[in-house]
């Protein structure tokens, strides 16, 4: 207890990697605390050796494109054996389907790696509006480290025991957002709303307990919380991508106008591949999929859905 406080109060100077929506806004909610912040990315005039230089905290908030480059280029970096390392990278690397957490905690074995994930649409957060979220380590005292540095009366953050489960919430709840723009984009309504949303958990509950996280994990903020905003806010660029999509606009037209990063098309893809390898079944991502393919056309995809094999709510 009294090395986790001395540990707090050592904190003074938070570096965020990626100045994007997302790394904006979380420098934001640091500097608020009163820490002294550095925001780097690749293009600006601060170098990553400099930016990282006398760091106590390192906030990854990398599309999933860029993240293995950044963490090479840090890993050549000198940066001191206690430095923490939160991710909030929301994606699957397409190579290797791990998650962002695994490629920082692989690169740096012996440093605390921390997830931070939650329902967290950066522009609210950056007017100033109410959130909560979650941060979620093996080391927990690192987790907790991270939690005070980023509570305020304006982002309540909790700590979770399954970095695994937190990190994948955010992650597969953008497939499920982006069908949730195709059902609001050819006004299907709410009920059909509800049902694809509470499908939509079953089908994250499914494919995120064989990647190894925790059932309950995604009744909690990370999982249902974030999957509740996200498919509810035209400000979420996967569910944008949805509704666009049913509105008759290419693939290509929407992500050439996108505001930023909409990770749940490559995320679609990976969770194709590890469904197809381990069996699992994952229909309203494969109609997403097949969609963003261009291989069915919303209403296509709908039907298929609608007219799959009739079935129990729960298998036990
Ligand atoms: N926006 C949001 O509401 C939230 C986003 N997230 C997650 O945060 C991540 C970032 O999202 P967001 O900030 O919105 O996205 P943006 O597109 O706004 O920003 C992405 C950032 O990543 C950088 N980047 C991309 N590719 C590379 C690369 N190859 N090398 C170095 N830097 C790279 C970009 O740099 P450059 O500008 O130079 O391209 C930019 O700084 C995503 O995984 C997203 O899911 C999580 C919670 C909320
Ligand atoms: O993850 C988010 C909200 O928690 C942001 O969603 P989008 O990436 O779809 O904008």
């Amino acid at each position: 207890m009294i090395e986790l406080k001395s540990q707090i109060q050592k904190i003074k100077l938070v570096t965020v990697l990626g100045a994007g929506a997302w790394g904006s806004a979380l420098a934001d909610l640091v500097k608020l605390n009163g820490y002294q912040v550095r925001l780097w990315s690749r293009r600006s005039e601060l170098t990553l050796p400099k930016a990282l230089e006398d760091t106590e905290i390192v906030v990854s908030a990398i599309s999933m494109k860029g993240v293995q480059d950044v963490v090479s280029v840090v890993q050549s970096c000198p940066i001191a054996p206690q430095t923490i390392l939160v991710t909030a990278t929301k994606g699957l690397d397409p190579q290797t389907n791990t998650t962002p957490s695994q490629i920082w905690q692989n690169a740096f074995p012996h440093h605390p790696v921390v997830v931070l994930s939650g329902p967290n649409l950066s522009k609210e957060i950056q007017m100033q509006l109410p959130a909560a979220t979650v941060v979620s380590s093996i080391n927990h005292d690192a987790a907790t480290v991270v939690q005070l540095v980023f509570s305020s009366h304006r982002f309540r953050v909790y700590t979770n025991p399954d970095p695994v489960g937190v990190e994948l919430g955010g992650t597969l709840k953008n497939v499920i957002a982006i069908a949730a723009g195709v059902c609001d984009g050819l006004q299907l309504g709410t009920n059909a709303k509800a049902a694809l949303v509470t499908r939509g958990l079953t089908e994250m509950v499914r494919i995120g307990t064989v990647l190894g996280a925790k059932t309950e994990t995604f009744y909690g903020l990370s999982g249902l919380g974030d999957l509740l905003a996200t498919c509810n806010s035209p400000l979420s660029r996967n569910y944008q991508v949805g509704y666009q999509l049913a509105l008759g606009k290419t693939l290509d037209q929407i992500m050439t106008n996108l505001p930023g990063t909409a990770e749940g098309v490559n995320t679609c893809q990976v969770l194709m591949q590890i469904a197809q390898q381990q069996n699992i079944s994952i229909p309203i991502t494969e109609q997403v999929y097949r969609l963003l393919q261009g291989e069915v056309t919303p209403k296509q995809g709908l039907d298929e859905l609608m007219l799959r094999d009739i079935k129990p709510e729960y298998h036990h």
